[in-house]
């Protein structure tokens, strides 16, 4: 287990293309962090700048206190289990994790005890004694997962390690991914460009663009206090809407409104418009956050359903204003159907509020 900690670290390829640029970031002990982001935006090469697998242009990596930027991969004690969980299929199971032991000249019995261990720990005492042909996709990954874990590396790397899993066994495998990290206590660094796997596994999720750092928060941090609208559009599905709105002062009252939607800003959040000194700002509502209501005095605006989409435990609702879609996730019951007309409102205490030139979300609520 270690700390570690990026140090302006960036990575250049070729003349131009910064795959990474200036990443800061300090990860304590244990803790599970998840980057996260489109493709393209430096999470692998960030992840590989940490395992010594990509020079680093500028910048520093620092574990556990050490300098190890200029360091070989395998002085630095950590693992990494990738996208495609590279097992030997010439080998057991057993064999398999107890590999990298041998090659480290482990005594024999200190190497069963390991290998035990880890196995237990990622449930496959059962199935030592099989090749991998013989195992399904999330065992086999399992196997990769003891392989990294038994050389008790100070840092954990993975890199998008579920992808390869059909969409039942990814949401199983993350549930056992957290119990196993409960477990171990490792410090661990995880890349995936799936927001809710980062969600549901994260200590803290760092969020990525461009080769830079956006938001690094706990999943609360970044879903209800979204930095700025890229992150607000990244995470939560289905994603915030998003409305230009121009900014209406009126015998002391401020409304939010554009042609289609009339918020009137409530007084507990006059000061943040106050002193925001724009006539124009983009207004975040998460889906959830819009509310079908039968007060028409509250209601933000009255549309037309265009389609209801059925999820079980709730319901999807599209609306069109003008051209833009506008979801809406509403409880299970009532349920709706197209073409009703339906009033809305917001809860305003969940409205995000977003500079209209740096997109940067307004201090204060
Ligand atoms: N070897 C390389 N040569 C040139 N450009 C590269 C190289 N490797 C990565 N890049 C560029 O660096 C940027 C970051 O790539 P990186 O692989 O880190 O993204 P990522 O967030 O991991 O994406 P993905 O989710 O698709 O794996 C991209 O613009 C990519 O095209």
């Amino acid at each position: 287990m270690a700390t570690l900690e990026l140090i302006n670290l960036s990575k250049r390829y070729g003349k131009n293309v910064w795959g990474a640029k200036n990443v800061n970031l300090k990860v304590n002990n244990g803790e599970f962090i998840v980057f996260l982001g489109p493709s393209g935006c430096g999470k692998t090469t960030t992840l590989r700048m940490i395992a010594g697998l990509e020079e680093v242009t500028e910048g520093k990596v620092i574990i556990d206190g050490k300098d190890v930027t200029y360091l070989e991969p395998r002085k630095r004690e950590v693992s990494m289990v990738f996208q495609s969980y590279a097992v030997w299929p010439h080998m057991t199971v057993y064999d398999n994790i107890a590999f990298p032991l041998r090659l480290r000249k482990m005594p024999m019995d200190e190497i069963d005890k390991i290998v035990k261990e880890v196995a237990e720990m990622v449930k496959i005492e059962e199935l030592l004694k099989r090749f991998p042909s013989q195992l399904s996709g999330g065992q086999r990954q399992r196997v990769a997962l003891a392989r990294a874990l038994a050389v008790k590396p100070k840092i954990f790397l993975m890199d998008e390690p579920l992808s390869n899993l059909d969409a039942k066994l990814r949401v199983k495998m993350r549930t056992e991914l957290k119990a196993i990290h409960h477990r171990t206590g490792a410090t661990t660094i995880f890349v995936t460009h799936d927001q809710s796997e980062a969600m549901s596994m994260a200590d803290r999720i760092v969020v990525m663009r461009n080769g830079k750092i956006e938001q690094v928060g706990t999943p609360d941090d970044v879903y209800f206090y979204s930095a700025n609208v890229f992150v607000a559009g990244f995470i939560g599905t289905p994603p915030t809407n998003f409305f230009k709105m121009n900014i209406v002062r009126n015998n002391g009252e401020i409304h939010l409104k554009n042609n289609y939607i009339d918020i009137k800003v409530p007084e507990k959040i006059k000061h943040v418009i106050e002193k925001y000194n724009k006539d124009e700002i983009i207004v975040g509502i998460r889906p959830e956050n819009l509310l079908i209501t039968d007060d028409e005095k509250s209601a933000i605006f009255r549309e037309k359903i265009l389609v209801v989409e059925p999820q079980g435990s709730h319901q999807v609702i599209a609306v069109e204003l003008g051209d833009q879609i506008v979801k809406i996730v509403a409880p299970a019951f009532p349920k709706y159907s197209a073409d009703q007309i339906i009033k809305v409102t917001l809860d305003h205490e969940r409205m995000m509020l977003f500079d209209v030139d740096t997109e940067s979300r307004l201090e204060g609520i």
